[in-house]
């Protein structure tokens, strides 16, 4: 799978022949899937308001993107702290954003354009990523679905997806959906079950749309319709992708994601998260130390932000929003998809070595094979 879309979550615009110094080019996702808008970011406090305000989102596109925005910072001569604090502050929950700014600051570089080109070399190895983790998932899952319908079998193999992994979400390629596109590539008779990813529809607004650039059937459901999607034995596998995985597995993804969980388990179908390795957090112990952010209320009241006549509930209505959820490791039966392998996640009958062991065989593995 090496196809490159003609649309892109962001980019950075060289200023050589614009006579400026350059900015970010950043895809409106707010006015998916009708409108195909780009904004162009010349500020960091600019990139922190596009994060926070989900025009951007997605864990490693906003790594990425809040990267981009500390080269702006430094370029305007604001205070590395100052600019590394705004945009930590922008969105919590994702480890990517916080990798991405600890990286660059740990160069205590003061030159922007050589922080740029470090940032342009971290934005081309996650698309490498990408490739890798797509690889592997599909065949991982094909090696599953083989043994379960018969080699070669030409049955209809159905994914159930939440919340948006594709290119809209990473530098290229994307999460859980490159494991699909690239399933999609060796078997052609696959249909994806989207959750539609309440309260932002996600999986409505950008999945539907990225499967539709990429002609992958597709069926779009409210995400209350995907336990009975699996009662009725519709779905043979779940792909997520993901915000933080705690060093025991727990995993922060959508909220939403933990319900697809519980379901899938009650019905034996498998659950696989797929994810770059700097998505796994060693630091944070169990998912009870991931913070998890709160949105707005006028998120779930109010998402087209219309008069009172048009809101969803009334208008004094107190609401709970969390972003994400968590899925505790006993629930991610098919494993962490990742760039160097999949990760197996402990269980009662099958005590799996800790992810840090795991993660540091496969690393090995993986630099072994690279580096043949
Ligand atoms: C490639 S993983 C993307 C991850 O981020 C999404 O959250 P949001 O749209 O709020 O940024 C969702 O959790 C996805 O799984």
């Amino acid at each position: 799978m090496g196809a490159v879309d003609p649309y892109y979550a962001f980019k950075w615009v060289d200023g050589s022949d614009l006579e400026c110094a350059g900015y970010l080019s950043v895809l409106d996702q707010r006015l998916l899937p009708h409108k195909l808008h780009y904004l162009d970011l010349t500020e960091y406090c600019q990139v922190a308001d596009a994060i926070r305000d989900m025009v951007v989102r997605g864990a490693p596109a906003i790594g990425a993107v809040a990267a981009y925005g500390y080269v702006l910072g430094l370029r305007q001569g604001e205070s590395a702290d100052q600019v590394y604090r705004t945009l930590c502050a922008s969105r919590p929950t994702a480890v990517n954003l916080q990798w991405a700014l600890d990286r660059l600051r740990a160069l205590h570089e003061p030159d922007w354009k050589r922080l740029l080109a470090h940032v342009h070399g971290m934005v081309a190895h996650e698309r490498e990523v990408n490739k890798r983790i797509a690889e592997n998932g599909a065949k991982e899952i094909l090696a599953y679905w083989n043994k379960r319908s018969g080699k070669g079998s030409s049955r209809t193999l159905h994914v159930l997806h939440h919340c948006n992994t594709g290119t809209l979400a990473t530098a290229g390629g994307g999460t859980a959906l490159g494991v699909i596109r690239s399933l999609h590539a060796l078997h052609k008779n696959l249909v994806v079950h989207v959750n539609e990813t309440r309260p932002r529809l996600q999986g409505a607004r950008l999945t539907c749309w990225e499967l539709s650039q990429w002609g992958i059937p597709h069926e779009l459901s409210v995400d209350a319709v995907a336990p009975l999607l699996m009662a009725q034995g519709r779905v043979d596998i779940v792909t997520v992708g993901a915000d933080r995985i705690a060093a025991d597995g727990s995993t922060a993804n959508k909220v939403g994601t933990y319900m697809c969980a519980v379901s899938a388990q009650y019905h034996n179908v498998p659950f696989f998260v797929c994810a770059p390795c700097n998505t796994i957090d060693l630091k944070t112990p169990t998912g009870a130390e991931i913070l998890i952010e709160q949105r707005s209320a006028t998120e779930v009241l109010n998402p087209l932000e219309g008069p009172p006549e048009t809101w969803f509930a009334p208008q004094q209505t107190s609401v709970y929003n969390p972003a994400f959820d968590i899925t505790p490791p006993e629930l991610i039966t098919g494993g962490i998809v990742t760039e160097v392998g999949i990760i197996r996640l402990r269980t009662s009958d099958d005590p799996a070595p800790s992810i840090a062991e795991q993660l540091q065989r496969l690393e090995l593995g993986h630099a072994h094979h690279t580096a043949i």
